[in-house]
């Protein structure tokens, strides 16, 4: 399925996700869609026993909760949108249905109930499209759901109570999250992932398209508006329901005007997991008179366009620590944020807005709050932060690419330009400085902690008692190492002025074999013993001249049978993918990316073998190769 043209059509539309859930926000956000964000106040109190089963139970809440968002929007005079979209995801386990716990005893309950047990996720998703005629609001609605099926282990009740702890149950159904810690408690899923997380985005296009490309008009099966349902798709509508415009609705499965908000008990069968008025729609392609010939919208271009604005949103909300103060008192107002951070409010606000839109931050009644993924890697002790990593990009790698055509029109590096200081002073700066040397060894720790087990776990290393991390930095990767495998010692090889500034990077608890730090200068001085040397991220920063020396050097000290282990990205042999790895070039170092044949042409001449490439699918790659033993 293509999706792009399917998500492009509602490039042009006022599109509203009814929901507060970050994670809905995310997944959406994630495949490029844009969308406006209004959470529904619609209060989750359908009675669940007048449901034949549960997944009716989650169409109909998904339902109300858009049509919730569509009125409101509609009735404040505010501009109507196009298509609001709502979701409703619960759990169902034993015949009950589970929602979000109320409180730890709750959630509790829950996770004991679904201890060692499968049961079914479903999530009911409503597309609703909206028109406005006269003072009346019509829509149009599509909805469904999609099933997933969920098995936990057993689990204890000390793993059960430390997971409650951990917070994570409180705002998702069932009291987990499987894409995060509640991953653990997970031994199979049957389905689409993305589903038990709150958003059937397959199914969500597949929907697209049905309504937007719809079948050559000879197979649609037109239903009349007013023609009555078949059997197979509408239960009985007469035991007790009157002809309310809820009736109306299911019965034309069509139009419905505003005052048909009100929940009521469902009278269709949404078997199928598609919906029973789909096929009954006009193509909405022509609804607007927009015409099928126009030209598609280049998406990919406009995001590229955009880019820049987008990274510098990230950047300088980083800058003035805004996910740091929203993780510890969020949710804040734009005001309170911005005489936190002593900015105006108006230019907060703007900036908060940015952060919703590109799914950082989600906005509710209450202010501003940090997402899972901005508390987990924006925040500045998150427990993968690469605020480290950002701000660099931001005060370093800004200012250069700023300056990119030059760079590109000379073909050299431009920190002339960008900071008044020559290339070659570029080491010098980052140690003679110390706010600089922080922020530099801030970077590299970050995106060394973050790859740190994809780098330790490419290779099984077990065989190895000893290693040396040439320039290793804060050790983030040696302390993975020892974590994975406890019977190494390893030891990292660092400039003594970034030796002398580890101590800030340690984890805080000792680990029982501490990480040896050595100081010395890997061009100049004695490397230390070791069967394993490391060398992450550093052959791609170095010209020829200086990898000659540093892999000569390795190579002299390296015993028949020991190894080195490189992690680099890795391009392909086209040498234009990753792009990470293609645009990290552009910065116009003495260095250089190189592929896995040039890999292992280069360690090869300095006598290494059996040359393995790893490809991690990650942001760091892995080459493993061993010195040759002696010829006999
Ligand atoms: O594994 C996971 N399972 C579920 C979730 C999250 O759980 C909630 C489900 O709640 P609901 O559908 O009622 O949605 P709300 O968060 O209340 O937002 P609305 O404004 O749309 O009502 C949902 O957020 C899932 O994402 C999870 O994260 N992981």
């Amino acid at each position: 399925m293509a999706l792009n043209p399917v998500l492009g059509k509602l490039v042009s539309k006022r599109v509203v996700l009814a929901s507060a859930s970050p994670r809905r926000q995310e997944i959406l956000t994630n495949v490029g869609l844009r969308f406006e964000v209004v959470p529904s106040w619609f209060k989750e109190t359908l009675e669940k026993s007048s449901f034949a089963a549960p997944y009716e139970y989650a169409v109909e809440t998904a339902k109300q909760k858009a049509l919730e968002v569509a009125n409101r929007m509609h009735v404040k005079h505010l501009r109507t949108p196009d298509i609001v979209i709502g979701a409703d995801t619960i759990v169902s386990v034993d015949e009950q249905i589970l929602e979000k716990p109320v409180d730890k005893q709750d959630a509790y309950r829950m996770l004991s109930r679904l201890s060692g047990k499968e049961h079914s996720v479903f999530t009911g998703v409503a597309i609703i499209h909206c028109s406005s005629k006269g003072n009346q609001l019509e829509t149009e609605i599509t909805d469904f759901y999609e099933e997933t099926k969920v098995k936990f282990s057993d689990l204890s009740e000390e793993l059960l109570w430390e997971y409650i702890h951990s917070g994570e149950p409180m705002d998702k159904a069932g009291g987990y999250g499987i894409q995060a810690l509640g991953g653990m408690l997970v031994e199979y899923v049957h389905g689409d992932f993305l589903n038990v997380v709150g958003f059937p985005l397959n199914h969500f296009c597949k929907k697209l398209a049905e309504l937007y490309y719809p079948p050559p008009k000879h197979t649609v099966q037109h239903i009349k508006h007013d023609s009555i349902p078949s059997v197979d798709t509408f239960e009985n509508l007469s035991d007790g329901e009157s002809e309310s415009s809820n009736f109306t609705e299911h019965k034309g499965a069509k139009k419905l005007n505003s005052s048909s908000m009100c929940p009521s008990r469902p009278v269709y069968n949404c078997e199928n997991s598609s919906s029973v008025r789909t096929d009954s729609m006009v193509p909405l392609g022509n609804q607007n008179g927009a015409s099928e010939s126009a030209a598609k919208l280049p998406s990919k271009i406009v995001d590229l366009m955009d880019g820049f604005k987008a990274s510098k949103a990230l950047f300088v909300a980083s800058k003035l620590k805004v996910f740091d103060y929203l993780k510890t008192k969020g949710p804040l107002k734009a005001v309170d944020v911005a005489n936190e951070v002593g900015t105006s409010v108006c230019g907060t606000e703007r900036l908060l807005d940015a952060c919703v839109a590109l799914g950082l931050l989600e906005k509710t009644s209450q202010g501003y709050s940090n997402t899972d993924s901005a508390n987990t890697y924006l925040t500045s002790d998150g427990e993968y932060s690469l605020h480290g990593y950002i701000i660099h990009s931001n005060d370093h790698l800004w200012p250069l690419f700023t300056n990119l055509e030059s760079a590109v029109r000379e073909g050299s590096r431009q920190n002339h330009r960008a900071f008044g200081r020559k290339a070659e002073d570029l080491f010098k700066d980052y140690y003679h400085s110390q706010e600089v040397k922080q922020r530099f060894m801030a970077a590299m720790h970050s995106i060394a902690h973050l790859t740190a087990r994809d780098v330790a776990t490419a290779f099984d290393l077990s065989q190895f008692k000893s290693t040396c991390d040439l320039g290793g930095c804060t050790g983030a990767l040696a302390h993975e190492l020892i974590q994975i495998y406890p019977n190494m010692k390893v030891t990292v090889f660092d400039l003594p002025e970034v030796i002398a500034n580890i101590s800030y990077f340690q984890p805080s608890e000792q680990c029982a074999a501490p990480v040896t730090f050595l100081s010395g200068d890997f061009f100049k001085d004695n490397l230390p013993e070791a069967d394993l040397y490391i060398l992450s991220r550093i052959l791609h920063d170095w010209p020829d001249e200086r990898i000659h020396v540093l892999l000569s050097k390795i190579s002299a000290v390296c015993k028949p049978g020991s190894a080195l282990l490189v992690a680099e990205i890795v391009l392909d042999e086209q040498k234009t993918h990753p792009a990470r790895a293609v645009l990290q070039s552009l910065s116009m170092t003495e260095g250089k990316q190189r592929s896995g044949s040039e890999y292992k042409q280069l360690l090869e001449k300095y006598g290494f073998t059996d040359v393995q490439i790893k490809i991690t699918g990650t942001l760091l790659d892995a080459v493993l190769c061993f010195k040759k033993n002696l010829s006999p």
